[in-house]
């Protein structure tokens, strides 16, 4: 099969962890390798113990304590102290040849929008002939509003164009989506984001110095047309087995 991983980013609380957890036992239960490697010196508990654990090299709390820095500053040395020992993770990732990792990131997203820490991360993968992918989530209660849509989706589009690596986009939580809205045509408009459609609510939430701005974004959106979500259900089988079936991963 090759060296394969999915690096799982998003904000703070998007679902990266239940994700990857989901993921890992849907994988389990159909008889596929898969291995979890934390990637957050924060992170806490985990229903599958991380097989490659960044907290075995680094605490975030000898960090705060040592060198007096925030939880946010920590983070980051935390990462860059990572980027300087990438031996460590290379020892760690001999023994994995041919199976598929599932990276949790951590909820910064500093770290895909303008830091190169995640860059980095992903050439070193690279050189070591990892096939890269990205998942981004987004938390499906963003669409209640049209503002903080648009800002994730901002966000979701740094870190492509930051990473520049195959990428899929989620929607996450879907199961908190009332059946109603998921039957609506409304909820198209989120899925495959058409700014037209979106950025009425915008403007109506925004002051009017800012419309223009909403227009040149929602702009961007339309021309590139790189930004879709695919709805994630963790509580519905085929939803689960639909992420894994993206051509991206390759992974039957
Ligand atoms: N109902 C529902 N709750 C979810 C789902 N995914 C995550 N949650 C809840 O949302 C909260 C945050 O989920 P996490 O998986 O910890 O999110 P995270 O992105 O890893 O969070 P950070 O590590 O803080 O960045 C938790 O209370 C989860 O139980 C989902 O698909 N459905």
């Amino acid at each position: 099969m090759g060296k394969k991983c999915q690096l799982v980013m998003g904000p703070a609380g998007s679902g990266k962890s239940t994700y990857c957890e989901t993921m890992i036992t849907h994988c389990q239960n159909s008889k596929r390798t898969v291995h979890l490697l934390n990637l957050d010196p924060a992170a806490e508990n985990f229903l599958h113990d991380p097989t490659i654990d960044i907290r075995n090299l680094i605490s975030l709390e000898d960090v705060m304590t040592e060198l007096q820095y925030g939880p946010n500053g920590a983070l980051i040395y935390c990462l860059e102290y990572l980027l300087e020992n990438l031996d460590w993770l290379e020892d760690e990732l001999g023994n994995f040849d041919d199976d598929y990792l599932i990276i949790d990131c951590p909820g910064q997203i500093e770290l895909y929008t303008h830091f190169p820490i995640m860059r980095r991360f992903v050439d070193f993968l690279q050189k070591l002939g990892y096939m890269v992918c990205g998942v981004y989530l987004l938390d499906s209660q963003f669409i209640q509003d049209t503002t903080k849509f648009f800002a994730g989706t901002m966000s979701a589009m740094s870190a492509m164009i930051q990473l520049e690596i195959p990428h899929i986009n989620v929607l996450t939580k879907m199961d908190l989506v009332s059946e109603k809205m998921k039957e609506s045509q409304e909820i198209e408009r989120f899925y495959d984001p058409d700014s037209s459609l979106l950025l009425e609510d915008l403007n109506n939430l925004t002051k009017p110095k800012f419309h223009a701005l909403n227009e040149a974004l929602g702009r961007l959106i339309d021309e590139y047309n790189m930004v879709s979500y695919i709805p994630l259900n963790i509580l519905e089988e085929d939803s689960v087995e639909y992420i894994l079936s993206q051509y991206i991963f390759s992974f039957k």
